[in-house]
């Protein structure tokens, strides 16, 4: 489930530049706010259903990379707190994604059903993007999901941009646009985010800051201790927050996507992360990463910390983790087998949707190409 309506703040509760990362969860799974929990149980599951489908569409991937299926794959485990956690708080196909090549766990907590995810990943007529994207590059019209690109922090500037647009036509959505600490160092980051804060629009930018681009660890990509403290320099909040505590990453997005609307204008919201897997599949982190670091983190997964809290609140049972574990498995399962039965996408159709008029160039291409493969 996913609420199509939050109420709106009346009182703001989480302070920007915080030294600490802000936390609603101990690591036991204990309630650490200061503000009373209004979430109901239906919700308080939910999370931990997405999250854990999110962990295990991200195993599939693996496989369906080894088995030949898939080509490329971005592994999210580690993020799973802060998607799903941003994807509850906004409005679901009234406000505006704009996410990044990571970001499967966003679109499937935003409810983009699973046959369109598979079809995306393999590349087949099940794909609304009729296989002409890199696979991870999520998307969706009917639920308001910007496509992902893969040149990092391009989608920022129209973020901002269809903001823009939502402030002038007062519609009453926000942008809600995430990317990684990298792309906290492109040119169109400061841009995008500067006119954001200047002409007050109803966007909230994101970072999932897993302390890595690739292999570029934090302490090379910026001078500064956070992320969050980068919004000084745009007259806006930034929040420093515990991106692997769901109820943290929930929250906080919650508030910051609420000003927005409110006509508070943009915030900016660090959810700090770590990514267990490589920066791809393409990638050998254990060239630039201790395993030691890795291990550390995964003592903080973020699954674990949530389950604990369900589990001291009657929430959680191991006959229920079973149950959900074998549903999505079946789900997932089924999905799969529905994008391959979908079929090959036909080569000729990169041809389709790039001009309005058909050109003769590509025309002509389109003829050998058909000739070609028959
Ligand atoms: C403009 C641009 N430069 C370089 C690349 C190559 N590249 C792809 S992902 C990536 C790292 C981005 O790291 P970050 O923003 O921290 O996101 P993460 O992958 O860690 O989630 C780089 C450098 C690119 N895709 N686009
Ligand atoms: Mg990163």
């Amino acid at each position: 489930m996913v609420r199509e309506t939050l109420p709106v703040m009346e009182t703001e509760w989480f302070q920007p530049f915080t030294e600490q990362p802000i936390a609603l969860l101990s690591e036991e799974g204990e309630w650490i706010g200061d503000f009373p929990l209004d979430l109901d149980e239906t919700l308080l599951r939910q999370l931990y259903r997405d999250m854990l489908a999110v962990r295990l569409m991200d195993e599939r991937f693996t496989v369906l990379l080894r088995t030949g299926k898939i080509s490329f794959t971005a592994p999210m485990a580690g993020h799973e707190a802060a998607q799903v956690g941003v994807a509850h708080a906004l409005r679901r196909g009234h406000d505006w994604a704009f996410p990044y090549y990571r970001d499967y766990g966003l679109a499937l907590a935003l409810g983009v059903p699973l046959v369109e995810i598979f079809g995306q990943m393999i590349g087949t007529r099940a794909d609304p993007n009729k296989g002409r994207q890199m696979p991870c590059h999520p998307s969706s019209r009917p639920l308001n999901i910007f496509a992902a690109a893969s040149t990092v922090a391009s989608h920022i500037p129209p973020a901002t941009g269809a903001a823009l647009s939502m402030k002038i036509q007062g519609t009453g959505q926000v942008a809600v646009c995430t990317f990684g600490d990298g792309a906290t160092s492109e040119g169109d980051w400061y841009a995008a985010i500067n006119f954001a804060a200047v002409q007050r629009v109803p966007a909230v930018f994101v970072c999932e800051n897993n302390r890595y681009a690739i292999s570029v660890p934090y302490s090379c990509q910026t001078a500064t201790r956070t992320i969050a403290e980068k919004a000084h320099a745009f007259g806006i909040p930034g929040y420093h927050v515990d991106g692997m505590d769901v109820l943290a990453s929930y929250y906080v997005s919650r508030e910051a996507i609420e000003r927005a609307r409110a006509g508070h204008g943009p915030s900016l919201v660090e959810l700090v992360v770590y990514r267990y897997g490589a920066h791809s599949s393409a990638d050998d982190d254990s060239r630039y990463r201790p395993r030691e670091e890795v291990e550390l983190w995964r003592q903080r997964d973020p699954l674990v910390r949530y389950q604990r809290f369900l589990a001291r609140h009657g929430l959680w049972s191991e006959e229920w983790e079973r149950q959900l574990r074998e549903e999505i498995a079946r789900e997932q399962a089924e999905a799969i087998e529905a994008a391959e039965r979908a079929g090959e996408v036909p080569a000729e159709w990169m041809f389709d949707d790039v001009y309005a008029e058909p050109l003769w160039h590509l025309e002509r291409q389109r003829a050998l190409l058909r000739a070609e493969l028959q």
